[in-house]
């Protein structure tokens, strides 16, 4: 007999990034992995600007999540910029999710991406169907064997070919939570089926002693954080053609000063940018009623993530078609 058999299993630690169409659930499956809001979700396509990782902690590995937004047909600057950073995160990782909505047949857009993905050849792909608790069994067996099918066309050898539901995972942490059972987020981690999604990523990492440290939930600056929070508010219940437009910069988060120490304050003064003068009065709303309503949801979100109360105070600036200049891009961050 081998020692082996008697040492534990080594630990791994390595990158996964969960790719698929907008609204396919990506940022949710990384929310309900790490446990806490650290991607932006919204039902509307094209949400996640941003590079976002989350870590899930575990004994046996450290698994860092890479949020890309969704690849798509690039119309502007904007556009192409993003699907590079979308192909660059695919070559850099260790496995990639593909994720496919239960509800939804393979389309054309899935192809589109498949076909792409065919095309990274080392790094190992697990095909992930989602949002399983819309459909009955039936439909989620055609789904699995279309997947399936889809591999052999491309010429894609899936890892695993998994199941999920982030809502059923949800519901789990809220009953826990509801029963005062509010553990730390790695001892909630692991149960449901996002915890077997995790059991079967975390063998596809490389043997690796943890890469970030304990605790610590993703490596966005938290400014950045911030305004993905104030644009995810921003964009709900607009019209169809705004998402685009919207983009929102942090300008200052400084403590408010002489707070007495049990009661501190954090000041944070953001900017929120359109590309034209006729779309202030979408996000303004009557009599500034929107953005007031944007300006609550955000800071609720912004104060349990950042653990302190806040004071936000949001502007509504107009930056001229700021998709299309690349210096206005890069002042936004991009
Ligand atoms: N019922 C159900 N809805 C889900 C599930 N996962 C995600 N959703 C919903 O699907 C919508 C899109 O989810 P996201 O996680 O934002 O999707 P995404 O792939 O990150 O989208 P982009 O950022 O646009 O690329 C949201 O309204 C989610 O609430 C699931 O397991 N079950």
């Amino acid at each position: 007999m081998s020692a082996r058999t008697d040492s534990p299993a080594p630990h791994r630690a390595g990158f996964a990034c969960f790719v698929g169409r907008p609204n396919a659930g990506k940022s949710t499956l990384t929310n309900a992995l790490v446990g806490t809001k650290v991607a932006i979700t919204s039902n509307r396509p094209q949400t996640t600007r941003h590079t976002v990782r989350g870590i899930v902690h575990r004994p046996d590995a450290q698994l860092v999540l890479v949020d890309t937004p969704g690849l798509h047909k690039p119309r502007t600057l904007l556009g192409e910029r993003l699907n590079d950073i979308v192909r660059t995160t695919w070559s850099e990782v260790d496995v990639i999710g593909f994720c496919l909505p239960a509800d939804q047949k393979l389309g054309p857009g899935d192809r589109f991406i498949a076909t792409e993905l065919a095309g990274i050849k080392k790094t190992p792909k697990v095909a992930i169907v989602t949002k399983t608790d819309l459909v009955d069994s039936k439909t989620l067996a055609a789904q699995l064997i279309a997947i399936d099918q889809l591999g052999r066309d491309l010429g894609i050898e899936w890892a695993e070919i998994i199941p999920v539901s982030a809502v059923d995972s949800e519901a789990e942490r809220g009953a826990a939570k509801k029963n005062g059972a509010d553990a730390p987020a790695g001892d909630r981690r692991g149960a449901g089926q996002v915890g077997l999604l995790a059991d079967l990523l975390v063998p596809l990492l490389p043997e690796s002693p943890p890469l970030y440290p304990e605790g610590d939930l993703t490596d966005e600056p938290e400014q950045v954080m911030v305004a993905e929070l104030i644009r995810e508010a921003a964009l709900e219940g607009v019209r169809d053609e705004l998402p685009h437009s919207i983009a929102v910069v942090v300008e200052e988060m400084l403590p408010r000063e002489d707070r007495p120490a049990d009661r501190p304050l954090l000041d944070i003064h953001a900017n929120v940018y359109i590309e034209r003068p006729s779309q202030k009065g979408i996000i303004i709303g009557p009599k500034g009623k929107r953005l007031k309503e944007v300006g609550m949801k955000s800071r609720k979100h912004i104060e349990a993530l950042l653990g302190t109360p806040v004071f936000l105070d949001l502007h509504v600036k107009v930056a001229k078609d700021w998709q299309r200049d690349p210096k206005q891009l890069r002042k936004l961050g991009f």
